[in-house]
């Protein structure tokens, strides 16, 4: 229920919807319409309107979009959208009905179609009730559901907190209603069942979550239905925000309907009922199914919120599709029944849970009275029920209230109340809230995920680009290879072919030589040829001439003849020769020529040159891609570093708000439990134990071991760790600073938390270093509270236990205050505390005198007036202490005379405590009267006061072998005490 200031400026005032009517039931008007309409317009928080871009709230749910019809709709009207709605079931009669009224007469008369209730008196009078819905005893489940849990579970569905609850007396149906797990006949289930049924199909397991508790409320006291071994569970409420949540409950995550039906059935199963005379099955306990929605809002719609909300929300969630999630809380409440005790003739048992459901039922009641009448107060503290209703009524949940009645006028008065109950419920206005919020979780994971995918991805990408760089590379030494082999061919075949050329000229040269000689001698052969037929020409003349020289000249021609033929045969030959030699030459020139072809390999090479050139261009621009591919793997690593650091911030963000809750909720509960109540019991051991070290008893071993596993060791060790550890984070200075605080409260709690310090040896030195025993001492000068007073003598003992701080106390004073607080106060608490202090301070040799002085022992002997057992253990010990140190002196030599505790007349006390009860005492009594038996200037005062028998009885009878003893060997070594003993 709602704090009055947030309430009072949504909600306003309606009035009743009933009208009354003397002699006949009349259907009067009285406008709740018209008074919803003046709700609405009072700044209600509106959340049907969409004019924000906000998902359209509790109408339609965003998987499922499910019809509603005409009646459900007016059921849960968009006019008045935070208003508690209220519909009014009948049971059908029962057989209990029809035997107890014979005449059949109901009390109430249903006008379903005007949505009223008329409630019958007796025969002329009847008072007529408006509610927004009335359901028949005909009335299906399903029906009844649609219309009033169906759209607060579509609500819910939404994003807002919902509640459906049934109210009504013992028998009425509010189990049917509300329970009912409809196993056999699924027309049967009750509104339980159906919503979970709802909201499993609008919801995806993927994305979303459903989770549910199942409690009981049973005698003021929360179980849980689903581990009933839980019993009084926390209700826990955020100052905040007002949710009110149960963290110790069982919340199990429902996979499906059957999953649900189970938990559902062994929760009834653990349900507590007990048997009224009203009705066998009654439930003696409201039970509770908590429905937790955690659904993730679609992108879209957070694109939406973004783009609405622009500059409401960081950079860092601007267009990222950040995911949102919705959670919201349903609460079913199937309430006990509203009896009255008187009539249900309960007993015993019965009666007390009665009252118990009374009270809460009342308080409920009286926390909607207030909420209906708009008062400044609305008591929600007065019962566990009220508590875990405060956000159902006046809060910011949609509630729809189911009120069953039966329709016997046997029950008139309370089928009355009920009515009432439910008039005014109706009048409650809530502040329906959308809960949306960053799902910085699963945003988390998203960030997780798109850093390893980017990481994955730049790993690929590296692991491509290393290969094609690598498969260049082997390309390129590839080409270089058969490069540098063609170049070598090349030059091996143009030296050969330089070499074949050079040959071919000088042979060339050779044929043209021979060519050039052959044309000479063809020449002087023509010329011979030419001037042979001159002489030929010139013979036949002469011939002419000279006849007788014919035949000289026949046979001359002949001759010439055949030697001209043999010459042109010659000729021809060199001609043939000739022509072969052209021939040669043009084969030479031919081959020349293809040899000077084959020299064109050089410009293959200048080809595979230009290709080189071309693969060293594709080689620069893989290198160039490299160089970008390379620069984008930076951006990459830049985005993964970016992303990494917002991973960082939102997980900073997540922790920093965690720690915030954790640290408000852990202040509370550490300043409530940081000082042990009992800090007197932990002293007591810790001296004890102490005690019983320096001795080296084997029985301590065995004690110790117990006091190992006592748990109220456990537990003040566990409150000094946390005392330790509010010391490291509030810091000693402060804490000591707090000593001097005008609050007294705070003094107390500051002497507390120092007190616990002050037991721990290794904050001893500190404490002392930094003030703190100067401010206990101060305390214990001016204070005059009791608690100070014991808790800063407890500081002073436990710092007077280290040998160290013994003198500064004693420098400071500390002995006089100590007796100053013994002789002023009568709390036995204390006195304990001083004569512990005391006694720790009556260990140190040094400071005998001085303790003496300033009545540290007239003090001790001053609190056994207190008759306080532990005062005066603490007294024997410190007495013990005093004489031990003493007899110490004696045998060390530096000490004389008698003991100084005699004068104080602490010798007549052990002498006369000798013999007490308490065994602490006892033996500290014993000790102490062994040590002032060593001297021998103590043995007159103990000899005249009976200490020789005393010593001879604890001789015999000390429980201590080791004190026998030490008595044993001081009655033998002391002189006078022998002689005392001799004379006996
Ligand atoms: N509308 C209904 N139709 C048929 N039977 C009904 C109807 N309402 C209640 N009943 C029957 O009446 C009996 C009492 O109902 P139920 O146990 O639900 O009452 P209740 O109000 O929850 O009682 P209690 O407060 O004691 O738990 C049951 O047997 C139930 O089946």
């Amino acid at each position: 229920m709602a704090s009055r200031s947030s309430r009072q400026s949504y909600s306003h005032n309606h009035n009743n919807g009933s009208s009354s009517s003397s002699t006949s039931s009349s259907s009067s008007s009285s406008s709740s319409t018209a008074a919803a309409s003046s709700r609405t317009t009072v700044g209600h928080a509106q959340p049907a309107h969409n004019s924000s871009g906000r998902p359209k709230p509790p109408s339609a749910t965003s998987k499922r979009s499910v019809t509603l019809n005409s009646r459900t709709q007016s059921f849960h009207s968009d006019q008045e959208p935070g208003r508690v709605r209220v519909a009014i079931r009948l049971r059908p009669r029962n057989a209990e009905d029809l035997l107890s009224d014979a005449d059949f007469s109901d009390c109430v008369e249903l006008q379903p179609e005007l949505k009223r209730l008329k409630l019958s008196k007796n025969n002329w009078s009847s008072e007529s009730y408006r509610f927004d819905e009335i359901f028949t005893e005909t009335a299906s489940q399903k029906r009844v559901y649609e219309v009033v849990a169906k759209p607060v579970v579509e609500s819910v569905l939404n994003g807002y907190n919902g509640t459906v609850m049934a109210y009504g007396q013992t028998g009425t149906g509010k189990t049917y209603t509300v329970g009912r797990l409809g196993k056999e006949d699924a027309s049967e289930r009750g509104i339980m069942v159906r919503a979970l049924e709802d909201i499993i199909a609008s919801t995806s397991p993927a994305s979303d979550s459903v989770e549910v508790s199942y409690l009981q409320l049973y005698m003021e006291s929360i179980q849980d239905l689903l581990a009933p071994e839980k019993t009084n569970i926390p209700i826990n409420e955020d100052p905040k925000t007002g949710e009110v949540s149960l963290p110790g409950a069982t919340v199990v995550r429902v996979q499906d309907l059957d999953h649900f039906l189970q938990l559902l059935q062994v929760g009834d199963a653990n349900r507590h009922a007990a048997n009224t005379k009203m009705n066998t099955e009654s439930s003696r306990s409201h039970a509770i199914l908590m429905v937790h929605i955690r659904r993730s809002v679609h992108e879209k719609v957070n694109d939406e919120i973004n783009s609405q909300e622009k500059g409401t929300k960081s950079d860092l969630f601007d267009g990222n599709g950040i995911p949102i999630v919705r959670k919201s809380k349903l609460l079913i409440v199937d309430l006990a029944g509203s009896e009255r005790i008187d009539k249900s003739g309960s007993e015993g048992l019965e009666l007390e849970e009665a009252k118990f459901i009374n009270l809460s039922l009342s308080s409920l009641g009286k926390c909607i009275n207030a909420l209906a009448e708009n008062s400044s107060h609305i008591p929600t503290r007065d019962s566990k029920l009220t508590r875990l209703l405060r956000d159902s009524f006046g809060g910011s949940a949609r509630t729809s209230l189911i009120v069953t009645i039966g329709p016997s006028a046997r029950h008139h008065a309370e089928t009355a109340s009920t009515i009432m109950f439910g008039q005014r419920a109706m009048k409650i206005v809530n502040m329906v809230k959308l809960k949306e919020e960053f799902d910085y979780e699963s945003l988390s994971r998203k960030l997780e995920g798109q850093v390893d995918h980017l990481t994955a991805e730049i790993e690929r990408q590296q692991k491509l680009r290393d290969d094609d760089k690598y498969k260049l590379e082997k390309q390129l030494r590839e080409c270089h290879d058969s490069f540098a082999e063609a170049r070598k061919v090349l030059v091996t075949r143009s030296e050969i072919l330089e070499k074949e050329n050079i040959h071919l000229e000088s042979e060339m040269k050779g044929i043209l030589n021979e060519l050039n000689h052959q044309k000479d001698l063809n020449n002087l052969m023509q010329d011979k040829v030419a001037k042979l037929e001159m002489s030929l020409k010139h013979s036949k003349q002469h011939q002419l001439e000279n006849s007788t020289y014919q035949k000289v000249l026949a046979d001359t021609t002949q001759m010439y003849e055949k030697k001209m033929a043999e010459l042109i045969k010659q000729i021809e030959d060199e001609r043939a020769h000739s022509e072969s030699a052209e021939e040669q030459l043009a084969l030479m020139k031919k081959l020349l020529s293809e040899h000077q072809n084959s020299i064109q390999g050089q410009k293959q090479i200048d080809e595979l040159t230009l290709k080189l050139q071309e693969m060293y261009q594709l080689h620069e621009n893989t290198l160039s891609e490299l160089q970008s591919l390379k620069s984008e793997n930076k951006d990459l690593l830049l985005q993964k570093a970016k992303l990494n650091e917002e991973l960082h911030t939102v997980r900073q963000r997540l922790l920093e708000q965690e720690k915030q809750r954790k640290g408000i909720e852990n202040e509370l509960i550490k300043l409530k439990r940081a000082v042990p109540e009992n800090e007197n019991d932990f002293e007591d051991k810790k001296s004890y134990m102490k005690e019983e070290l320096s001795k080296g008893s084997s029985e301590f071993g065995n004690r110790m071991g117990s006091y190992r596993s006592n748990p109220l060791r456990e537990n003040i060790s566990g409150q000094r760790a946390t005392i330790a550890k509010i010391c490291e984070e509030v810091g000693l200075q402060k804490i000591l600073q707090l000593l001097t605080s005008e609050d007294s409260d705070v003094q107390v709690h500051a002497v507390k938390v120092v007190a616990n310090l002050a037991a721990e040896d290794i904050n001893q030195k500190r404490i002392v270093e930094e003030g703190g025993l100067d401010a206990l001492l101060m305390l214990l000068r001016s204070s005059e509270n009791t608690t100070i007073l014991r808790v800063a003598s407890g500081a002073v003992a436990n710092l007077a236990m280290n040998e160290m701080n013994q003198a500064l106390i004693m420098d400071k004073g500390g002995a006089l205050l100590l007796a100053k607080t013994a002789s002023k106060t009568e709390d036995p608490q204390t006195l304990r505390m001083v004569a512990g202090a005391l006694a720790n301070l009556c260990g140190n040799e040094k400071l005998l005198t001085v303790l003496k002085e300033d009545g540290g022992i007239k003090a001790l002997l001053g609190m056994v007036r207190s008759g306080s057992s532990d005062v005066i253990a603490q007294v024997a010990r410190g007495l013990a202490n005093f004489a031990k140190c003493e007899s110490r002196g004696v045998i060390q030599g530096h000490r004389i005379g008698r003991s100084l505790l005699i004068d104080d007349g602490a010798l007549t006390w052990l002498i006369a405590n000798s013999n007490t009860n308490s065994a602490s005492t006892r033996r500290h009594v014993e000790l102490a009267l062994c040590h002032l038996a060593q001297n021998e200037d103590n043995a007159k005062d103990i000899i005249s006061g009976g200490g020789v028998k005393v010593l001879i009885r604890i001789s015999v009878e000390s429980s201590r072998e080791d004190i026998r003893n030490l008595a044993k060997k001081m009655l033998r070594l002391n002189p006078s005490l022998q002689a005392d003993m001799h004379a006996r």
